[in-house]
């Protein structure tokens, strides 16, 4: 039996930083949605006791580093399931890039399982085993719109009326989370975005209000240590965006696009200095 699950990549709307925790993590206040630009995996029970993980990307661990291959073997521990899978991982989402490619896999892996091993698993307990494999795993486990709390593992569903383009452009450097969480100073914060006006503007369906709102704490850092960041979101602007953010940790940076008219401008603007660039769509 083969199961497919598709991979989303997230964007944050907003994303602020509280303070640091005694457990090392950040208390996080975040809005999260996903765009259709997704990893696909297809799932297929072995008959032996085994984990393999396959992908035509090059550049992914495939042994136990793999986020897809710890999710096939927690559900497996937790549960007892003693036959194996085969994962194979169509990758198509940057990997390190603050869309959260490597937790979407193991989340969509969560839920291929839970239906390859008619395990029954309600979706609240599927979260619950995700925030074991990561901070952004919950939020990918159901998807949509939400508001993230605690160390992004808390959710409340936002409803999202919005429909707009979405313009990813990742440049080619390397960002680590927990470096760039680890030089956030929360003293140093110049404008701390509001959670609850973006949910309100989303749920209004106010496309400008979402635009005006976009904020990150995290830039301050990032951009920092990588100029070239802010150069592209400055770019992203001036080419005509309504509205642009780096997504996470980064250091893809997005732009909003209302207009169909203005992405193809966008997107060829942007591709004269950034190779990796994708024009997509909000999935609401
Ligand atoms: C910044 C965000 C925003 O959505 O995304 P990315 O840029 O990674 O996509 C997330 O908070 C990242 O979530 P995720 O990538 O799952 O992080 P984890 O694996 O749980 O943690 C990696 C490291 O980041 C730091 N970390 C992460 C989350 C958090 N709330 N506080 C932290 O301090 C910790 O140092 C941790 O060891
Ligand atoms: N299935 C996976 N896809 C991509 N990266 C993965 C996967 N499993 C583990 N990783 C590792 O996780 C790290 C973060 O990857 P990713 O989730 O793409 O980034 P981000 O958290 O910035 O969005 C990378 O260093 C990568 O080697």
């Amino acid at each position: 039996m083969k199961i497919y699950e598709k991979a989303p990549a997230k964007i944050n709307l907003m994303l602020d930083v509280l303070h640091k925790r005694p457990d090392g993590f950040h208390e996080v206040e975040m809005v999260m949605t996903m765009v259709d630009l997704a990893d696909r995996l297809e799932m297929s029970e072995l008959p032996r006791d085994t984990i393999i993980i396959t992908s035509q990307a090059g550049y992914i661990p495939l042994d136990e580093k793999n986020l897809a291959f710890q999710a096939a073997r927690l559900i497996k521990d937790r549960y007892d399931v003693r036959s194996g899978v085969h994962i194979h991982l169509d990758k198509k989402i940057p990997v390190a890039a603050g869309l959260a490619g490597g937790s979407s896999d193991a989340a969509a892996a969560l839920r291929g399982l839970n239906r390859l091993w008619n395990l029954n698993i309600p979706m609240q307990e599927l979260q619950e085993l995700g925030a074991e494999l990561g901070s952004d795993v919950p939020f990918c486990v159901t998807g949509g719109t939400a508001l993230a709390t605690g160390r992004g593992e808390k959710l409340a569903k936002v409803d999202n009326p919005l429909s707009c383009w979405v313009i990813l452009a990742k440049p080619p450097i390397n960002v680590s989370t927990a470096e760039v969480y680890g030089k956030f100073r929360a003293a140093e914060v110049k404008r701390h975005p509001s959670a609850e006006q973006m949910v309100k503007a989303i749920e209004a369906g106010d496309f400008g209000a979402v635009c005006e709102r976009l904020g990150n704490v995290l830039e301050d850092v990032t951009l920092k240590l990588h100029p070239q960041v802010a150069q592209l979101k400055e770019a992203m602007l001036r080419l005509g965006a309504d509205g642009a953010l780096m997504s996470g940790s980064g250091p893809t940076v997005f732009g909003l696009v209302y207009k169909e008219s203005k992405v193809a401008r966008i997107y060829n603007g942007l591709r004269g200095f950034c190779r990796e660039v994708y024009a997509v769509r909000l999935l609401t």
